[in-house]
């Protein structure tokens, strides 16, 4: 019965000889997914705003892959117009990664509002300016090669569950989830496939910026999910991307995350459905119990601090 209601229907988006334009592609995990994706014969594109960065990105897949079409651009994803023009330059687009991204984790009430809305700005706004940009010319190319074509946007753990310190970043991933559902059922007659991306803590430069700030609670609650390497995160995203998936965990904890919050999300993996029904239950029992861990750890931790002062 799930394999017959399992929808979208599952999709092959192959990369090799389509055109890949993925943001925030001269660092951490975008710029694993750009190496990979021109390893697997993808002419890539890759969007930032330091040009010098880019260029660095685009030596280092020329020097691994020998691909000289590397494509770069610079522009804030902020602005819709750079982001367009962009778009307009790089020629359609058969897979956008949207993974461009922010985070500076902080208590709420000690996070300034600019700072919030930057956040927001870039990982929410930026990601509909590149989507509406991109999209025109995507329809017309999946219309011409009878192709299917994909649009991936790199969410978080932090957009599947809110904890201590992302309020301002967990909002904007989470909205990331809301767009991404819409979208699917817009674009699925245009044989479009949208991915979302949920990675744990990944070594990247952007982590260990974040970690300079990082609130010591932040730390011990997202070190609930093991760390992974850009690389690999790399891997499972092209995979997802490849296979048409809707929701796409990148570590265990991901794939029983990925589970406890299937929700209404559109689901073309019968097996994963299956383990949906099934799981439902005992993933609901073991997130319990991750909550409960956390709250005893949050008060534990201001237990003590009150003591101190
Ligand atoms: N590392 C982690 O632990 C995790 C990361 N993620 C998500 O994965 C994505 C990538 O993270 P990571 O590789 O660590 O990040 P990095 O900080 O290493 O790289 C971020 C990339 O985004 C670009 N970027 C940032 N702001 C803008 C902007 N306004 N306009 C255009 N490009 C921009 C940066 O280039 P430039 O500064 O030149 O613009 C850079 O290329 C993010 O969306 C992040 O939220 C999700 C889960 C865990
Ligand atoms: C039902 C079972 C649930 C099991 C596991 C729950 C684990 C949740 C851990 C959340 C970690 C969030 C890390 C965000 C990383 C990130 O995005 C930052 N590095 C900034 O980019």
């Amino acid at each position: 019965a799930l394999a017959f209601l399992a929808r979208p229907r599952g999709a092959r988006v192959p990369l090799k000889g389509r055109h890949v334009f993925i943001t925030g592609g001269s660092s951490g995990i975008g710029l694993a997914m750009a190496t990979a994706a021109a390893r697997e014969g993808a002419r890539v594109s890759i969007l930032a705003r330091n040009l010098a960065r880019l260029e660095e990105a685009r030596a280092a897949i020329q020097r691994d892959w020998g691909r000289s079409d590397v494509g770069v651009h610079a522009a804030d994803v902020r602005d819709a117009e750079a982001v367009a023009r962009a778009l307009e330059e790089a020629g359609p687009v058969d897979v956008l990664v949207c993974n461009h991204g922010v985070f500076v984790p902080q208590e709420l009430e000690r996070q300034d509002v600019e700072e919030i809305k930057w956040m927001v700005d870039i990982n929410l706004m930026g990601t509909f300016h590149l989507i509406k940009a991109a999209l025109p010319a995507m329809k017309a190319r999946t219309r011409e090669t009878r192709l299917p074509g994909s649009i991936a946007i790199m969410s978080s753990q932090a957009g599947q569950v809110g904890i201590y310190g992302y309020t301002a970043y967990s909002a904007s991933k989470f909205a990331l989830r809301g767009l991404g559902e819409a979208l699917q059922h817009e674009v699925i007659t245009d044989n479009i496939h949208v991915s979302l991306i949920f990675p744990p803590d990944t070594e990247t430069p952007g982590l260990e910026e974040e970690h300079k700030r990082r609130p010591e609670l932040t730390n011990i609650i997202a070190g609930s999910s093991g760390g992974m390497k850009a690389n690999d995160v790399a891997k499972k995203a092209l995979d997802g991307i490849k296979s048409g998936r809707f929701i796409v965990p990148c570590n265990f904890e991901g794939a029983m995350l990925a589970v406890a919050t299937a929700g209404l999300s559109p689901q073309s993996s019968p097996v994963m459905a299956f383990l949906e029904v099934i799981g439902a239950g005992l993933m609901r029992f073991a997130a319990l119990c991750f909550q409960w861990n956390w709250f005893s750890t949050i008060e534990g931790y201001y237990a003590k601090n009150k003591k101190r002062e």
